[in-house]
């Protein structure tokens, strides 16, 4: 039996989206209606088209009846993800070719990595990054020579925004082809643990570096469950991907099998056959609420409450953070990965991985199951796949191998999932319980205010965090500067929450995936740049945060305050941040998805 606040939520999503969602099905099925793109192509076209194309691949894409299709890749040699992905299309070339089917390398899509430009100019760029990522890939496809569209991204902004831009092209069959996690490093503990060190001038920087080179060592994702690894997570469990492929280690016979399989699936049902699967016959309120669902019971990173309000409004349908956080009332914390818990991504993986989490949420009637898959139906999606006599089988799935990382059967490490919504008087904020103490989920203290993370450090340097505080960083909002993620302020806020202090964030910035265990109300809406009350809050001004109620408050009467005129675009004009203005001036608010798209 399925949960009715499922039910409810799902027909709540269709009802809002009905006149966006008709439009999103009508655009999708008229470009279905057209017919194969290269068929509507001139001769010039074509040429154009397969001009560096080898004799027999030149014969294979003229001839209208095998498929060709679109790789949109990230591939750089510099971050780990992606890395991976350098071979990647030549292995899908030579799978397809003994179909006689052909793939070419649509278009790459810029990627940049949250690690190394954290606390950095460069993150003043990145969310942004996930909707130019949106228009690359839309540019990508819109040569229209393609039956289908093979989408390589992994990380934080890549794999949103490349799904964003497939869903302008909907009409085409549309899979992720993963390329899974970096073997374990030094334990995430240890990690935190040498750089709250660092900050209190306990170890000097050689020993810092040479631990931060141990965590991060060679190719793959990072193994905490931060937001790339729950980009993973959320797009399998949508149906997105070939099942218990998120997670499988890299260069393996069995990853190598998933990537073929994938291809040589894909090609399979274009819109000439039979098995026609358009990527608007997957992409759902169903598929979608599946996608929250598996968020909130991994407890997943807090920058998907931003980007699945932009996907989802990509495939005509609106989602709210309430609906998120209604359904964090009702699914409960089902896994435990850092910075949940002291595992990684890879423990998730042996444990049972993405489909042993989506049959403990199958099994309480937390998932819509009657879906479609790109690859198949729900009932697919709680099978894990395997070599067996060089081949590759899919078999169910049992329970959790190992119960204090996917909870046992009819266990949950908490009755709620990972991410509540704050609302009070400065609007509404985001925050993520689920590595937060009991203890902690309760504050109420002065302000501290700073307009930039910077300044946090250098007043924690000079000692002025003695006693229960609200540190608030206002002015980084979409708006302001792009909404930098703020996790360089973590060991700081850990090392005063160490001191035996009460210490809270409240934020209308952002937060990495990776941060947790401090209490942090992130993403507050309306920003402090577009007039929210967060930019008014004074030193001392004495702040409620209390997790059980959902309250955000702050005790002024901000009718009484002015708004602080602050020009923030002083900031923003070196280190290519002065050529992103267009879009700081017409991005939405992060509780609309923080798009400049929409
Ligand atoms: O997941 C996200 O949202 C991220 O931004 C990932 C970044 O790589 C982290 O900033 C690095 O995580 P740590 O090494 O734990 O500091």
């Amino acid at each position: 039996m399925i949960h009715p606040t499922i039910t409810l939520i799902t027909e709540r999503i269709k009802a809002r989206s009905q006149v966006i969602r008709a439009n999103f099905e009508d655009k999708t099925a008229y470009q279905a209606e057209q017919g194969k793109g290269r068929a509507s192509l001139s001769c010039g076209n074509l040429a154009h088209a397969v001009a560096a194309s080898c004799r027999q691949e030149k014969q294979q894409i003229l001839d209208f009846t095998r498929a060709n299709l679109a790789i949109v890749s990230s591939y750089n040699d510099m971050l780990s993800a992606h890395q991976l992905y350098k071979n990647y299309p030549d292995q899908i070339k030579s799978a397809l070719q003994s179909l006689g089917h052909t793939a070419q390398i649509a278009g790459c899509v810029p990627a940049m990595c949250d690690g190394v430009t954290q606390g950095q100019p460069g993150m003043d760029m990145s969310l942004f990054s996930r909707d130019l990522i949106a228009q690359s890939t839309a540019f990508s496809l819109s040569h229209n020579v393609f039956d289908a569209t093979l989408l390589l991204g992994i990380c934080d902004k890549i794999a949103p925004g490349q799904l964003m831009g497939a869903l302008s092209y909907a009409h085409l069959p549309t899979a992720f082809i993963p390329a899974g996690p970096m073997p374990t490093g030094i334990t995430n503990d240890k990690k935190v643990a040498v750089r709250q060190q660092y900050v209190a001038g306990e170890v000097g920087k050689d020993a810092l570096l040479e631990m931060e080179c141990q965590a991060y060592h060679s190719g793959g994702t990072c193994t905490f469950y931060g937001t790339a690894n729950t980009n993973q997570l959320v797009f399998e469990a949508m149906g997105l991907m070939l099942p218990g492929s998120a997670f499988v280690a890299p260069n393996t016979e069995l990853r190598s099998a998933l990537t073929e399989h994938a291809s040589l699936a894909l090609a399979a049902m274009t819109a000439d056959s039979a098995n026609y699967r358009p990527l608007v016959d997957v992409f759902t309120a169903e598929n979608l609420v599946n996608g929250v669902v598996a968020l909130l019971a991994s407890g997943g990173s807090t920058n998907h409450t931003i980007h699945m309000l932009a996907i989802a409004r990509a495939g005509g349908l609106v989602l709210t953070w309430d609906d998120i956080s209604e359904l964090s009332d009702i699914v409960p914390l089902l896994a435990k990965i850092y910075p949940n818990g002291p595992a990684d991504i890879n423990a998730f993986e042996q444990a049972g991985g993405v489909p042993a989490l989506m049959k403990a949420l199958h099994e309480r009637g937390l998932l819509n199951s009657n879906v479609k898959t790109v690859f198949g139906e729900f009932a697919d999606q709680l099978t894990q796949p395997a070599i067996t006599d060089s081949k590759l089988v899919w078999q169910p799935v049992g329970e959790s191998s190992n119960a204090e990382v996917i909870a046992a059967n009819g266990q949950a490490f908490n009755q709620t999932g990972g991410t509540k919504v704050l609302k009070g008087n400065l609007g509404q904020a985001v925050i993520k319980v689920s590595a937060v103490k009991q203890e902690h989920q309760f504050i109420e203290a002065p302000a501290k205010v700073f307009r930039c993370q910077h300044d946090v450090e250098a007043a924690y340097q000079a000692g002025e965090f003695t006693g229960d505080c609200v540190i608030v960083v206002s002015h980084n909002g979409p708006a302001a500067n792009g909404m930098p993620e703020l996790h360089k302020l973590m060991p700081i806020l850990g090392n005063i929450q160490k001191a035996g202090h009460q210490v809270a964030l409240v934020t209308d910035g952002r937060l990495s995936g990776a941060s947790g265990k401090i209490p942090a109300a992130i993403h507050v809406s309306p920003e402090a740049l577009r007039g929210g009350t967060i930019g008014m809050i004074k030193d001392g001004d004495i702040v409620k945060l209390d997790c059980s109620t959902g309250l955000l408050e702050v005790a002024v009467d901000f009718d009484q305050r002015q708004p602080v005129q602050l020009d923030t675009e002083a900031s923003q004009i070196t280190w290519g941040r002065d050529i992103f203005k267009v879009m700081r001036e017409n991005v939405g608010g992060a509780d609309e998805g923080a798009s400049f798209l929409f």
